[in-house]
């Protein structure tokens, strides 16, 4: 009901104060009726007419004369309120809210406020398309954030290797934070993807976040997202984090090791509380996500070095599975090297290849003599670049990049039985060559040692038995 009896403008004429109210009822964008206590229409304003249809005509005539359906002037006799009245005149649709207007108790009048529905299915309309198009966005953040790996597409027969992916098929439909270890390229983002596939989370996002390739300074906000103003160049309205993003589903947190200090106890508390705090933002958000975390790192000696948090390594190794490097499983290079040949042809859509195109045996001796320092990745990279240059059916040695062929670096333990004595000697010829252009390089001494046997991919053991067996001074 509303109450006028409290109104003072004591400073403006009675004139005034007239136009004063009439303008603030003019500017109003809801339609705006006004009867007397007899019912004559005693103001209107243009957005009622527009809604209604009516015309200014009907001011200072009873409103049954106009609008003979009209429920206002019973608002004068029951003086109640209604709210929401469900009104329609032709093709002109709207809702109307009835009061009616007391002044020191007494009824002076009534007034309807209407809103055009046409207005509200417009509105309607704007919220369905906005829903379409956030139900789209989501889709598109679904596949983005998406794994596409499973268990079925790991290949190996190795010992180690299998080992991994019995432990990871036993936990990957538990909640139980995972932390895979090994070099780089040894697949431990498939292994995340495929443990997440194989989860009941595997519908909700897998998040990939590479701890060392986001600079530190900016790894908080990208992880835990910020709010409003947060920063200089802060995005409007905030931003929403990696964490958020996984909500329900997986994170993987690959080169944890690669972390600052500051942002592991961060790290740990959110772990911890299972919630997190956007930067510049003091509530905090409940999340469910599953922690898979990635290093080639030894988090054991960071530890030690006070770079990496105990509590935190503790946090997530609760499982660890680690991926034996390439050189350690060559058994699996064959069928590494089939499974790749085939996703080539398709992938890189090579129509110059037969599909059942292959790697003839000395290349495969070749590929298996390689200590690959950049594991299966490496190894994925050369069949590609082959698959690119090879003529006829099979990829040959000079197929190879230059670069592997030129600078081989082969292993010890080369088994090449079915490979013709000349091609082995080149290949010894040529791992001697490649290692002492690597010695001119970085110099003699113990340091330089390692830094020749990192350069080669070999730890300083192995170089030290290459030294000895291709009788080189060092
Ligand atoms: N056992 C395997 N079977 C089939 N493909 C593999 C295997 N291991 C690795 N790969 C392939 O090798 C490439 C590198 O794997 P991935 O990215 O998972 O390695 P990573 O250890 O996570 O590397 P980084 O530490 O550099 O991030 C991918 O294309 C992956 O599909």
């Amino acid at each position: 009901m509303l109450e006028f009896s409290n109104f003072e403008m004591t400073d403006l004429s009675l004139e005034k104060q007239i136009e004063w109210w009439k303008a603030i009822v003019h500017s109003i964008n809801d339609g705006v009726l006004v009867i007397d206590h007899l019912g004559i229409v005693r103001l209107v304003n243009p957005e009622y007419l527009k809604i209604t249809g009516c015309t200014p005509a009907m001011i200072g005539k009873p409103l049954k004369e106009s609008r003979p359906g009209a429920l206002l002037p019973e608002t004068l006799i029951d003086q109640k309120t209604r709210v929401g009245v469900y009104r329609k005149t032709g093709d002109r649709e709207y809702v109307v809210d009835m009061a009616p207007i007391t002044v020191n108790n007494q009824i002076i009048g009534a007034v309807s406020i209407c809103k055009s529905l046409t207005e509200v299915h417009k509105l309607n309309q704007e919220l369905k398309q906005k829903g379409e198009k956030l139900e789209q966005l989501q889709k598109k953040m679904n596949s983005l954030y998406q794994a596409n790996y499973t268990f079925k597409q790991i290949i190996g027969k190795n010992r180690g290797l299998k080992e991994a992916v019995h432990v990871a098929e036993r936990v990957a439909e538990t909640d139980l934070s995972i932390l895979i270890t090994g070099e780089s390229g040894t697949g431990k983002e498939l292994f995340a993807q495929a443990i997440h596939n194989e989860s009941r989370r595997k519908n909700q996002p897998f998040v990939p976040v590479n701890c060392a390739a986001i600079p530190p300074s900016l790894l908080e906000s990208e992880l835990f997202g910020y709010g409003d103003g947060a920063f200089t160049n802060a995005k409007k309205g905030g931003k929403i984090g990696l964490f958020e993003m996984a909500n329900n589903g997986t994170i993987f947190l690959d080169e944890i090791g690669d972390m600052s200090y500051d942002l592991q106890a961060k790290l740990l508390r959110v772990l911890q509380e299972s919630k997190i705090r956007r930067v510049g933002e003091t509530n905090e958000r409940r999340i469910v996500v599953r922690i898979i975390a990635a290093t080639h790192r030894d988090l054991q000696q960071l530890v030690k070095k006070n770079r990496f948090r105990e509590d935190l390594l503790y946090r997530l190794n609760v499982i660890n599975l680690h991926i034996p490097p390439l050189r350690e499983r060559k058994e699996d290079i064959p069928e590494l090297v089939d499974s790749i040949l085939q996703s080539s042809v398709t992938n890189l859509e090579l129509e110059h290849v037969p599909a059942d195109y292959t790697v003839d045996e000395q290349t495969l001796a070749f590929l298996q003599s390689y200590e690959w320092p950049g594991n299966v990745r490496e190894l994925k990279n050369m069949i590609d670049y082959a698959s690119c240059m090879v003529e006829g059916t099979a990829i040959k040695i000079e197929h190879l990049p230059e670069i592997l062929t030129k600078n081989r670096v082969v292993s010890p333990s080369l088994q090449v039985n079915s490979v013709d004595k000349p091609l082995q000697q080149a290949m010894e010829e040529a791992e001697k060559n490649f290692i002492q252009e690597t010695i001119k390089r970085f110099g003699t001494g113990i340091e330089e040692k390692k830094k020749v046997a990192n350069a080669l991919g070999i730890s300083l053991a192995t170089l030290y038995n290459k030294l000895k067996r291709h009788h080189i001074d060092f």
